[in-house]
């Protein structure tokens, strides 16, 4: 038995014991699987909060009903209960459960992918289990699950089920062309015109009272012309204390450049708010600190070179290094859209890109004692979701970066940049 059948014959037995019945519904072609207890096929209807109650899945009703369940969220409303979901999860359900993403999506289809989890509870208490998930049914939509292999597993398999016999059957499937997690990168978690972003945090406005705040810098920033400027704007990118903010310096005080950062000193006092919320609103705001920083290049470059400390290469490719679970074979393919520069959004003269030896990364950042930021912790700790993001790097186009080995001293590091700005932008 494959481990993918291992997985399903788990969720069969796990989903009846707080399920007497465990559905599949064809939803535009795409298998989607959830489990409901008797108590819950009776319930139907809309909730006050205008969240549909978990409702029965045997008639034709239902499938409409489903089809309602995933639209009458907004992806605003899905992101932050799919965030909060795991954590209640965590919290109330009894120990030995475990709790892990799950995805039902359309193979190859941008946008089909729907998260949710997989609950599996080895303890002896499935009654509690159950209790808590019909609680959480009662008053959340119901907890989308499916079977989608767990990234070593040989092949992708979705098994269907048929609630009558309870039996399901393999219906093996061609591996995917694209890995389900780069399915919905599209402007949700990384944003390819500044109006797909903002419309993000319009959204968030009532939820989040900052995102008004970004929203008027915004309309303050708008970048202008797409006019080339009469000075170059070189972006050093790179993981933290990779060097960039000493070779920023040095190059603003050498050239005698302007210094911008990504996202922009104006967003400071929020970014910490940002970073508490789910991907796809964080993802939003730091795109938008894009914007903002971009029309401030557009104003400095006329007057003299300018110098940016992070720009949009670090935002694509920390939220696809994210979104992307698993190897860096998972990324989207060398020369994807996903890897190509926003339309709307002026390009750079030259992208230095810091590389240096993990090790020697770990010890500048212990010698700098400041804090990590999560992601910085992900990196040191997770070597796959590192390297997916130093190959997300390097498989941005327009412009690509220019790599440069940042191991050696400060000076040196300075040199070699300068020698490359001379070439590149004839300064
Ligand atoms: N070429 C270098 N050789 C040795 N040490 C360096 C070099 N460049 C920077 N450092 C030291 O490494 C630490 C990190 O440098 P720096 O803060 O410039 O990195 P950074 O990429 O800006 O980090 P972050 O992105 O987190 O701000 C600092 O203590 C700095 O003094
Ligand atoms: N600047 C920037 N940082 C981003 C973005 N998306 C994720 N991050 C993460 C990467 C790092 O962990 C951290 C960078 O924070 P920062 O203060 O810009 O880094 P630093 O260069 O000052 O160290 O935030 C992003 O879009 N821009």
């Amino acid at each position: 038995m494959t481990l993918g059948e291992t997985m399903a014959k788990h969720m069969l037995c796990i989903l009846p014991r707080w399920s007497a019945r465990v559905f599949s519904v064809e939803l535009n072609g795409a298998s989607f699987y959830f489990g409901l207890s008797e108590q819950q096929q009776n319930d139907c209807g809309q909730h006050g909060d205008g969240v549909p109650s978990v409702f029965s899945a045997v008639d034709q009703k239902s499938h409409r009903f489903y089809s309602l369940l995933v639209s009458s969220m907004d992806r605003i409303q899905r992101a932050r209960f799919h965030s909060q979901l795991r954590d209640k999860l965590l919290r109330d359900l009894p120990t030995e459960c475990n709790v892990s993403p799950m995805c039902s999506f359309l193979p190859n289809v941008q946008g089909s992918v729907i998260s949710g989890y997989l609950v599996k509870d080895s303890s002896e208490r499935g009654s509690l289990t159950e209790k808590l998930l019909r609680d959480y049914a009662q008053h959340d939509p119901v907890l989308v699950c499916s079977y989608s292999p767990a990234e070593d597993s040989q092949g992708w398999t979705q098994h269907l089920w048929s609630s009558e016999e309870k039996e399901y059957n393999v219906v093996s499937i061609e591996e995917p062309t694209y890995h389900p997690s780069t399915l919905n990168i599209i402007n949700s978690d990384v944003f390819y015109c500044v109006e797909e972003a903002s419309d993000v945090l319009k959204k968030c406005g009532d939820i989040i009272p900052e995102a008004s705040s970004v929203l008027e810098l915004l309309h303050r920033h708008k970048v202008k012309s797409r006019d080339k400027t009469d000075f170059p704007v070189i972006v050093i990118e790179g993981l933290d204390a990779t060097g960039k903010t000493t070779l920023t310096e040095s190059l603003r005080d050498t050239l005698g450049a302007t210094l911008l950062r990504s996202p922009p000193h104006c967003l400071s006092q929020w970014r910490a708010r940002f970073d508490q919320e789910p991907p796809l609103i964080r993802r939003a705001f730091y795109a938008l600190g894009n914007y903002i920083t971009a029309e401030q290049i557009q104003q400095e470059a006329m007057k003299a070179p300018v110098i940016v400390d992070r720009f949009w290469h670090s935002t694509a490719a920390y939220a696809i290094a994210t979104a992307v679970s698993g190897p860096t074979c998972n990324l989207p393919e060398v020369g994807s859209e996903l890897y190509v520069w926003p339309r709307d959004l002026p390009q750079p003269s030259l992208v230095i890109l810091l590389s240096l030896d993990p090790e020697e990364r770990k010890r500048r950042l212990r010698n700098r004692g400041q804090g990590k930021t999560n992601e910085e912790q992900e990196l040191d700790h997770n070597q796959l979701f590192r390297l997916r993001v130093e190959e997300a790097y390097r498989r941005i186009s327009g412009p690509a970066c220019v790599t440069v080995d940042a191991s050696p001293s400060a000076d040196k590091v300075l040199q070699q940049v300068l020698l490359l700005i001379r070439a590149k932008c004839h300064l």
